[in-house]
């Protein structure tokens, strides 16, 4: 034995029998001596006979501790693990078996009314408000955002009636066409609808609406019409209406799902999705058995769930496609949509669900599961949210930014051709001027898919892993349309290629310039490469060509720093009058956004400042003064422009040669 084993054992032992360790750091202490002394067992520090009587002996206290049913003096695991259990555990309304006979469902007021609706008010709203009370699926059973898995009759051709019966979902939109009538008899009626007669389906009834969830009758939410429905689903529909019927994987996290789909084909589930939390189809009885990797993404989901939802089901549950601009919910959070309509998307039926699949897992079967991973990582669902409005000034790059990311889903129809929006946009400028601000808020507002990628994770010390991440990277978005891949600090990625370079660094460049040009991505790819930096000069000329749309990021002007610390300061208490706010404006000239937040968060410390050292650990957070011009002063003789003009006239010079602003 080590003398220095052996003294960190007494001193364990010490601290475990001093009275003042907690259990848990007693289990620690415990759990850290077995594992020594096994440690030092298998390199032959201790003799077998040595380790076993120690082993035993500690393993009888260490025992002790953990079982213990005194709090004070132990851990009780039996608790622990019961609680662990009681966290899992599915509540009450998992178990809830409704009692409604399919008799006691029909004979319903509202259903007796939409029966005699079916027959007697075809074209008209077929329910009342109060019908929205029944929702299928129960429990996370039903779709989000407006997307209910339900076939469409659009444009009046369907020939199979809504499984709940109604013929139609009804609509605020205008797409949708006339409700269709229900079948005479029960043998045109499809097999869902069957189902609730008969009570076979697992439909389940509660009570009210719940978020998320979509009515079986009535309106819906969201902006969901006849038209969102795939053309060809309503013809499809009945045979797999009880899949569509239950699907819901609306969850934007679900979109990370899609690889290690295969095989799944023949689930309710999205197929371009892969893997699905087993409630949200709605099966009960289903085995509720997780990967380790479904469970990663189930806790993300509990994780971002405070984010807003940005993607959206495809209507029809079964149909991966994502649809395109004109079928789906405007504003904020709603997708940057390919201005050119595939056919696939176009056509959407059910039926090329399996192809779909397979073509996700054809396009990434040749990447290792590793890299993939890596990637996917790397999808930016989260993160605060930033506005267009958060950016103070930047008009012409913001309008220029809209331009391509948010009109092109206004109207797909003439963003063709020659207006197809660029594959590349090159934001560059002096530090600080909000290149990176402008990403996070493509990221918040187009709804695409959003990549947010460092050099680094792109350059790996592993020779020829660089390139096969480049070319998962694009894979991989492209799985994922519309997608935009952010890129921060490019100049790192695409410097100018040199003789003297590594020759592993050239491969990437390479085969980043391989997959920006579109030379392996087709035409209709919907991948936005967003590139920031602040050295453009550095940045390779081929490069350069190929993110076509390069932006100048100035500093900001007068209007733009006044808007910065306006937005600040109405976080804060504060007193500042017009005109000394325009003092400060006219003080910071030359201030990039950076440094204006900097002046601000110096001149948020003078009030701090200016409590006394003893008042300090009592003072209320009310009590605390509000920020005044003199702390604006007194700041802005700290806070100095971190840009120069030397700098400045190098960054105009590259805009004029080779900038795309006005
Ligand atoms: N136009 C702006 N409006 C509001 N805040 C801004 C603006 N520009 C910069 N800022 C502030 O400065 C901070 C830094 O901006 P950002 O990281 O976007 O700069 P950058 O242009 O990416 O700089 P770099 O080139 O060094 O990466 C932002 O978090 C924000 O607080
Ligand atoms: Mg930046």
């Amino acid at each position: 034995m080590s003398s220095a084993h052996l003294d960190e054992w007494q001193r364990r032992s010490f601290d475990i029998s001093s009275g003042t360790c907690t259990p848990e750091q007693t289990a620690d202490a415990y759990r850290a001596h077995i594992l020594s002394i096994q440690y030092a067992w298998a390199n032959q520090e201790l003799s077998p006979a040595a380790s076993a009587s120690l082993l035993r002996t500690y393993s009888e206290r260490y025992a002790a501790v953990l079982d213990s049913d005194d709090p004070r003096t132990g851990l009780n695991n039996y608790a622990e693990s019961a609680l662990h259990v009681a966290r899992n555990q599915k509540n009450h309304s998992d178990k809830w078996e409704s009692s409604l006979s399919s008799l006691s469902v029909q004979s319903l007021p509202c259903v007796q009314r939409m029966m005699q609706a079916w027959t007697g008010l075809a074209g008209k709203s077929l329910v009342t408000p109060a019908d929205v009370n029944i929702v299928v699926g129960g429990e996370g059973g039903g779709s989000r955002g407006g997307n209910a898995p339900v076939p469409s009759t659009s444009g009046g051709r369907a020939e199979h009636p809504h499984p709940s019966g109604v013929g139609q979902q009804v609509s605020s939109g205008s797409g949708a066409g006339a409700p269709s009538h229900p079948p005479a008899n029960a043998a045109e009626r499809p097999k869902a609808w069957e189902g609730i007669q008969t009570g076979q389906t697992p439909v389940s009834f509660s009570g009210k609406t719940q978020p998320g969830v979509s009515p079986l009758f009535g309106q819906n939410s969201g902006s969901s019409t006849g038209a969102q429905h795939p053309a060809g689903a309503a013809s499809s529909w009945p045979h797999n209406q009880q899949s569509m019927f239950f699907s819901s994987s609306s969850n934007p996290s679900k979109r990370k799902n899609f690889y290690g789909s295969a095989g799944e084909n023949n689930k309710p589930s999205h197929p371009g999705y892969g893997a699905q939390d087993p409630r949200a189809t709605g099966r009960r009885g289903e085995s509720s058995f997780k990967s380790a990797r479904e469970q990663l993404i189930v806790d993300q989901q509990k994780k971002n769930s405070h984010q807003p939802q940005r993607t959206q089901l495809p209507a029809g549950g079964a149909v991966v496609k994502k649809s395109l601009g004109a079928n789906r919910q405007r504003g904020a959070f709603s997708k940057f949509v390919s201005p050119m309509p595939r056919q696939e998307e176009e056509g959407g039926a059910a039926s090329e669900a399996p192809q779909e699949s397979q073509l996700f897992d054809e396009r990434l079967k040749n990447f290792e599961p590793k890299i993939i991973e890596l990637i996917m990582s790397e999808i930016m669902d989260h993160g605060p949210p930033v506005a267009w409005d958060d950016i103070a000034g930047l008009d012409f790059a913001k309008t220029t930014i809209k331009e391509i990311v948010v009109w092109p889903m206004l109207r797909p129809d003439i963003f063709t051709g020659l207006r197809g929006p660029p594959k590349g946009i090159l934001l560059f400028g002096p530090p600080g001027t909000g290149k990176t601000l402008i990403g996070k808020c493509i990221a918040c507002q187009s709804g695409a898919t959003f990549f947010s990628i460092s050099a680094s994770s792109l350059t790996s010390k592993w020779v020829g892993e660089g390139e096969k991440m480049v070319r998962a990277l694009f894979a991989i978005a492209r799985c994922h349309q519309p997608a935009v891949i952010f890129i921060d600090e490019i100049d790192s990625l695409l410097s100018q290629r040199t003789d003297g370079e590594h020759d592993s660094s050239r491969r990437i460049k390479t085969e980043f310039l391989v997959q920006l040009d579109g030379a392996a991505t087709s035409a209709d790819d919907r991948i936005l490469v967003v590139g920031a930096t602040n050295r453009p000069q550095e940045i390779d000329e081929a490069a350069r060509r190929r993110l076509a749309k390069r932006l100048y990021i100035p500093l900001p002007e007068a209007e733009a720093r006044k808007k910065i610390v306006v937005n600040l300061m109405s976080r804060e208490k504060s007193q500042l009058a017009p005109e000394e706010l325009e003092g400060i404006v006219r003080n910071t000239e030359g201030f990039s956004g950076a440094d204006m937040t900097q002046l601000c968060r110096e001149a948020a410390l003078g009030p701090i400042r200016s409590i006394q050292f003893s008042d300090m650990a009592t003072i209320t957070a009310e009590q605390v003064r509000p920020i005044f011009h003199s702390d604006f002063q007194e700041a802005l003789r700290t806070v100095r422009p971190s840009v120069s003009s030397k700098d400045l006239e190098l960054y105009n010079e590259w805009n004029k040669t080779f900038g795309c602003g006005r």
